[in-house]
């Protein structure tokens, strides 16, 4: 097998042995899973039953008491720059630059990550996601579904392997839920590894191809 096939062969996402308590609340005990390119899996479960924290975890926001997470291979650590350029998040409690509009928040990203023609990027992003005539808009002005816009157009003007979404259906109507779908199964097609928690039967059940389920909490 040759060192390319082997890249391929290896999974995006490897997560074993995750425990995370908070106190006495041992809130995951022994998740893991693998997520690998071309392929989604789904974190379900009721409120309170730890997919924010499993996805908290893996991004390294949030340090598991044990267990391993790997990206492509690599023990997880925020300092490899591999790992931050592979690693697109959008989790649901995003910060926006206060006095930056949101063509300029989509700039920095993908200027940040050295991404080629980022201009042309940016535009096309911005029509995609509805927000072309809010470009010189300040984020606090923006509704809280066209923030939310905002938050997923940055995952999408950055390089990427894996793509971590906490809920990314929140706050989207249904003309907005049906882009995120057509834009993920894209991201499939083209190789990327998706992992994401939901709430959303239709999201679950248009994306993903493994579900981890959640809820047996002690
Ligand atoms: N920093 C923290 N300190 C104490 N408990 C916490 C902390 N963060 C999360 N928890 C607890 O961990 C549990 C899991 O929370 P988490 O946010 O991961 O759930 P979730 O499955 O994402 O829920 P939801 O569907 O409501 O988004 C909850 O009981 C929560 O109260």
């Amino acid at each position: 097998m040759s060192a390319k096939q082997a890249a391929k062969k290896q999974p995006v996402l490897e997560v074993s042995g995750l425990v995370k308590r908070f106190g006495e609340h041992t809130v995951l005990s022994d998740v893991g899973f693998e997520v690998r390119a071309g392929r989604a899996a789904v974190l379900v479960g009721p409120n309170g039953s730890g997919k924010t924290t499993v996805l908290r975890c893996v991004t390294g926001a949030d340090p598991a008491d044990e267990g391993e997470v790997s990206i492509g291979g690599e023990p997880y650590d925020d300092r490899s720059p591999s790992i931050r350029s592979a690693m697109a998040v959008v989790m649901d409690d995003i910060d926006f630059f206060p006095d930056l509009t949101v063509v300029e928040h989509l700039d920095l990203y993908a200027r940040a990550h050295r991404v080629p023609n980022a201009d042309a990027l940016v535009d096309d992003v911005l029509r995609e996601v509805g927000l072309f005539a809010q470009a010189a808009q300040l984020p606090g002005s923006l509704s809280s579904g066209q923030r939310r816009r905002l938050a997923l157009a940055g995952a999408f003007v950055r390089p990427r392997r894996l793509l971590i979404l906490d809920e990314p259906e929140q706050r989207l109507d249904e003309e907005g839920l049906e882009w995120l779908i057509t834009r993920l199964q894209r991201e499939k097609r083209e190789g990327l590894a998706i992992l994401f928690a939901s709430h959303s039967p239709r999201l679950v059940e248009a994306l993903a191809d493994d579900v981890i389920a959640l809820g047996g909490a002690s």
